[in-house]
């Protein structure tokens, strides 16, 4: 590791001196997420060798089939976390109900919300998945209720994703700017990659799935024609499309060359407004999203600012390169 490498550690510590704790107790969270997700890697460059791929023929809160990995994950995750003495409580997308801390262990001052592996689709066909996790505090001392976890995302303290990749890495904003950490395998240490991430305002790359097309909302499929018509429709230039099903690596696609990603309201059950999941999802992304210059919203509403009803709530999400993005609010706000 060449000396003017900054590692996430010597980052944080930095960073913690513009965070409202000093205590440390921050860094120590941030370092047992960060042992978490070493662990994962590790897991998820394995899983045909240790025979954790494929189906766990099992049910999670969502309805959703779980692969094995998801519960592997949850549990890394979980164990990392529950004894760092800096945690009121934890919620999984995997688990129904908020995670309590061991009663032995002091209640600390933040929440973690976690979805231990994004983009589970893609596990068994060796595509990028990630691990996605935002930070909020409570009262310290109480045994946090799950009223104490629906705060909006505006109240993030810290919000970040691991992509399991090419490379691993870790993307992190804690309110000052978005930066990028490359785990260095040799030495078991992220170090900063890219510095101050910022989303270019004009793109010609949308993401969304084309084959939901169907049940999108006018606005939606208003923008999306408009890309695919291309220079001879009203948008003048030609559109690019991709969509690799996993939320962690159209994001960090965006915060690298634009773009704006959407897995818009579908008008197919209505319980159930959108796939992706408020808390631990669109919340943690919305905050990444705008450290880094770009807009997250429902189409109608900024998701930060969405007050949340349960945990597990989903919601439509639209984010990305902001022309783009205010473009599609705009087609919501004259529908
Ligand atoms: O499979 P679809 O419908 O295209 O949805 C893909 C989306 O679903 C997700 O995989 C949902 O996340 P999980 O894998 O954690 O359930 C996102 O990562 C991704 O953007
Ligand atoms: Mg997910
Ligand atoms: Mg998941």
């Amino acid at each position: 590791m060449s000396n003017q490498q900054v590692t996430l550690t010597q980052f944080i510590i930095e960073q913690q001196r513009g965070l409202p704790d000093a205590s440390g107790t921050f860094t120590l969270l941030l370092n047992n997420i960060v042992t978490a997700c070493k662990q994962i890697s590790h897991r998820v460059n394995c899983g045909a060798l240790i025979g954790v791929l494929g189906s766990a023929e099992s049910e999670n809160v969502q309805g959703e089939v779980q692969k094995k990995l998801d519960i592997i994950t949850n549990d890394i995750m979980v164990k990392a976390l529950d004894w760092s003495g800096s945690l009121g409580g934890m919620a999984s997308e995997e688990i129904n109900d908020p995670i309590k801390i061991p009663k032995q262990y002091p209640k600390g001052k933040y929440l973690v919300l976690f979805d231990p592996l994004d983009g589970s689709s893609n596990i068994d066909i060796n595509m990028t998945v990630g691990t996605i996790f935002s930070i909020l505090r409570c009262r310290e001392g109480i045994e946090p209720e799950t009223e104490d976890f629906l705060r909006r995302g505006t109240e993030q303290v810290c919000a970040g994703f691991v992509l399991y990749g090419p490379s691993t890495m870790l993307v992190l904003t804690t309110g000052n700017g978005v930066n990028g950490f490359t785990l260095d395998q040799d030495v078991g240490e992220f170090i900063l990659t890219h510095c101050n991430m910022k989303i270019p305002e004009e793109s010609s790359e949308f993401a969304i799935n084309m084959s939901n097309q169907r049940f999108w909302e006018p606005p939606v499929k208003r923008y999306i024609d408009e890309c695919v018509a291309g220079e001879d429709g009203p948008r003048g230039k030609n559109f690019n499309m991709r969509w690799v099903a996993s939320l962690v690596a159209e994001v960090y696609r965006i915060l690298n060359r634009g773009g704006v990603f959407l897995y818009p309201h579908d008008l197919r059950d209505p319980s159930k407004p959108g796939k992706l999941r408020l808390m631990y999802e669109a919340n943690p992304m919305a905050f990444i999203i705008e450290q880094a210059g770009g807009l997250c919203t429902t189409g109608r509403e900024r998701i930060l600012d969405l007050k949340p009803n349960s945990i597990h709530q989903r919601v439509p999400l639209i984010l990305g390169s902001k022309n783009e993005v205010e473009r599609i609010i705009a087609y919501h706000q004259q529908d």
